[in-house]
């Protein structure tokens, strides 16, 4: 016997067989040891016991000792089980009652009476159709598995035939079609596992086979108690005290140990624990749907099976299932590349056939005159007067008209030297003056106020420096001039060079105070007294300015007439081309008028203003073909959507006219000319920059720069040229950006000709290595890309952002 506690254990939980035997075993080999295994209180509980159940019979049955210590050790000396087990087992049993239906029917028995039959007993409900579509969906077979005891509620024939789709009849997918339901496949072979193929589902099997030989036999009257013991094996057993009637002693493989010495029970059917899996015993109603395509391919074993899903499954797509489809082939006849190309083919050659057009609504047909009047060009064709420009401008009795440009270094007063001349001259009226004034103090820059009569940009006034040419104009008793002021800063000398090559002379300004000169020689006022006479300019003014800050010094004015007129001779300058004025441009003094200041009495020289109507027009080459720089292009006015403005460096023009631009090589036609001061005129001739009016040309053909020439004698394009220049620094064969007035190419200096005398321009050296600052010679260069460039234009070589040399094409 084993050890009370191992008993008690065993007692409290319920265990699968296959669990209670291993577990078992190896108890028993731990505590095998020789004799029975009984203490002697255990001999005396016992005994007490055997006396008790005998009195509890009262000699109903004759039964040895033996056969009741076997109940009471079965029962654990429990002695009203003990009497029970005995009376049961040994009172003789009555034949077997013909109907079974009148005895208590276990829930064992309930399933296995449904799977002998195949019917279920109870009515149908939802927890049929769960459970047995759970079963089929997990465990894919039919065993007799005990379900707990909601899934055990009788089926009814009727749900037999019940369909699992019949089941969701009512629902809103209930009519779904069949061949789009979801199948599970039933594997064709048994799976092993605790629902499948355990020791659990054999023994119920061979418990089942045994019951059947029973009740063939006549011996059935157990079998609904021996099922219910199987029941309760089956699940765990909470109360042990419940009282159990009809509970047969538990069989148990314990007492067949060999080494138990204890008395053993009947032996029990369930010899052989590990029986092949057989059939299942309950066969459920089939609610299976029947596989889909995708579940039978992957699933089944059956190749058969497979072939008669997917055709069973197969559909055509939607539009395949029209005959035209279907008889069609997609490769008969030509592909629709090749209709195309053979209609193109046709087509070639003919007239094309005029479309027939929808008949359109009143919105689409305004829509489309109104585009077309968009695009036609309504202006009127530009007839010529066919004046004859030369006569008429000598006939006109037109002030001589000069333009100047004003050149020096960054901030030594040119912008307000020049704002003061035109106030001065009434240009502008006061009013306009203590504006900007008032909106310089608001900026803290007063003493700009006139400055900003010539500096109109936001960015000019708010930097306080030139940077693009402004022009203006104003008049004296017989000439009409074109200011063309400069900026001084260095990065701003090609607008400078741009500025320059429209002027007929120079006005060079210089600041007086202290040190200001010598710092300018050092910057941009040599620099640009230089270029000025490399782009053709003659006649020089220079204005020692800012007079007021050194009292009007003569010594200061001499000593920087003295050391400019040295540098400017230097440079080519005729002395007599020379004019050196003392003025003050903020207080005004000797602009337009003679200073009142006490301290400059000493100076008895021109005005600037008489300086400048001094100066005398170069010969105006009217009669040459027409050479005109654009300097300036508007766009966008109605009236006048393209114009431009820029010098007449030769030749004239009249309204009417059609002029070609370069190096666009695009035509245009003069629709209309204004002066200078926007007076609108007829005509225009050298030295004028007019603004001129043009029509049928785009404005993209016209850039800053750019040519507008005599069609019939065009400017010639070059690729490469030769050049008389002014050295300003060394140079030396390499690339420089070549500058002709606003146009601009990269080129390159490829070869030194010769070195020339500055006065005869005689070659003085051959092909020198390098030509030194001050020396003229002669160059070749080749452009990168084509120039408007002909023998007499003033072309400037800049590198690394200083001019190294400028001078004039020679051819
Ligand atoms: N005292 C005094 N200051 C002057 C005179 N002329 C100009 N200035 C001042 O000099 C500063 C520069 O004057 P601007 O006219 O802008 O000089 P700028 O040469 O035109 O400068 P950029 O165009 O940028 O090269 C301003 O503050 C002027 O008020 C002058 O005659 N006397």
């Amino acid at each position: 016997m084993p050890p009370k506690s191992g008993h008690h254990r065993a007692k409290n939980v319920g265990y699968d067989d296959d669990d209670m035997y291993g577990e078992e075993e190896d108890y028993y080999e731990e505590e095998g040891g020789e004799g029975d295994g009984m203490t002697e209180e255990d001999k005396e509980q016992m005994a007490a016991a055997t006396l008790q159940v005998k009195e509890a019979l009262f000699g109903d049955l004759r039964l040895t000792d033996k056969e009741i210590q076997e109940a009471l050790w079965h029962y654990y000396y429990d002695v009203e089980k003990s009497v029970i087990y005995l009376k049961n087992k040994h009172t003789p049993k009555e034949p077997a009652q013909p109907k079974q239906s009148q005895k208590p029917v276990s829930r064992f028995d309930q399933a296995a009476g449904a799977a002998d039959t195949g019917a279920p007993t109870g009515k149908h409900s939802l927890h049929d159709i769960q459970s047995t579509t759970l079963c089929a969906a997990l465990s894919l077979n039919r065993v007799d598995v005990p379900y707990p005891e909601p899934l055990l509620a009788p089926l009814s024939m009727e749900s037999l035939s019940t369909k699992t789709s019949n089941f969701f009849w009512d629902t809103p997918w209930g009519g779904i079609d069949r061949n789009r339901m979801g199948v599970i496949m039933e594997p064709t072979r048994l799976r092993g596992g605790l629902l499948g193929g355990s020791k659990l589902a054999a023994l119920a099997a061979k418990r089942k086979q045994k019951q059947q030989e029973q009740a063939s036999n006549g011996d059935g009257t157990s079998n609904a108690d021996k099922a219910v013991a199987l029941l309760d094996r089956l699940s765990v057993k909470g109360d042990r005290s419940a009282p159990a009637v009809a509970e047969a002693p538990k069989p148990s493989v314990r007492y067949q140990r060999k080494k138990s010495p204890s008395p053993k029970p009947e032996p029990e059917p369930e010899e052989d624990p590990e029986p092949e899996p057989v059939k299942p015993l309950i066969e459920f109603p089939d609610l299976r749907a029947e596989p889909s395509t995708f579940a039978a391919t992957l699933c089944s074993d059956d190749p058969a099976q497979k072939r008669k899903m997917v055709t069973f499954a197969s559909f055509d797509v939607p539009y395949s299932t029209q005959s035209k489809f279907r008889m069609s082939n997609p490769w008969d006849g030509p592909s629709p590349d090749d209709v195309v190309q053979e209609a193109q083919k046709r087509g070639a050659g003919r007239t094309p056939k005029a479309k027939k057009t929808p008949k359109k609504t009143n919105g689409e047909a305004l829509a489309e005159s109104v585009e077309k009047l968009s695009f036609v060009d309504d202006t009127p064709k530009v007839k010529s007067k066919n004046l004859n420009v030369e006569q008429e401008y000598a006939q006109s009795g037109l002030k001589r008209m000069l333009n100047f440009v004003v050149i020096g270094h960054v901030d030594h007063g040119k912008s307000t030297l020049m704002g003061r001349l035109l106030y001065n001259m009434k240009v502008i009226d006061q009013r306009s003056v203590d504006k900007l004034r008032k909106e310089a103090e608001n900026l803290g820059k007063s003493s700009f106020a006139l400055a900003w009569v010539m500096d109109q940009t936001s960015e000019e006034r708010s930097r306080g420096v030139t940077v693009d040419i402004a022009t203006n104009n104003f008049e004296t008793e017989k000439t009409r001039f074109t200011i063309l002021d400069a900026p001084g800063h260095r990065d701003f000398i090609p607008n400078m060079i741009a500025g320059a090559s429209q002027a007929d002379f120079a006005v060079l300004v210089i600041d007086a105070s202290t040190n200001s000169f010598e710092s300018g020689l050092k910057g941009q006022t040599k620099e640009h007294a230089l270029l000025v006479r490399s782009m053709g300019v003659q006649r020089i003014i220079v204005a020692v300015n800012k007079m007021d800050t050194v009292a009007w010094s003569p010594q200061r004015f001499n000593e920087i007439s003295s050391q400019m007129t040295e540098f400017l001779v230097s440079a080519s300058f005729s002395p007599k081309q020379i004019t050196f004025v003392p003025v003050a441009g903020l207080t005004g003094g000797n602009v337009t008028s003679h200073t009142e200041d006490p301290e400059a009495t000493w100076y008895t020289g021109p005005t600037l203003v008489a300086a400048l109507d001094a100066s005398e027009p170069a010969k105006r080459p009217i009669d040459k073909p027409l050479r005109l720089t654009i300097a300036d292009v508007f766009r966008g006015s109605i009236i006048n959507p393209v114009s431009i403005s820029g010098r007449i460096d030769a030749g004239n023009v009249q309204v009417g006219d059609v002029v070609l631009a370069m190096p666009s090589n695009q035509r245009a036609t003069i629709k209309a000319i204004e002066s200078e001061t926007g007076e609108p005129g007829d005509w225009a001739v050298a030295g004028q920059i007019p603004v001129l009016h043009l029509q049928g040309i785009d404005p993209v053909h016209l850039r800053l720069g750019d040519i507008l020439c005599d069609p019939t004698q065009p400017v010639r394009l070059v690729r490469s040229f030769t050049a008389k220049i002014l050295a300003f620094e060394h140079v030396l064969p390499s690339t420089v950006d070549v500058f002709r007035g606003r146009l601009q190419a990269v080129g390159r200096i490829v070869k030194l000709s010769a070195v020339l005398n500055k006065s005869t321009a005689e070659v003085v050296r051959k092909r020198p290595r390098i030509v030194k600052p001050g020396e003229v010679a002669r160059v070749v260069v080749e452009l990168e890309r084509e120039l408007p460039l002909e023998v007499g234009v003033r072309v400037v070589f800049r590198e690394g952002g200083k001019t190294v040399a400028a001078g004039l094409l020679e051819g």
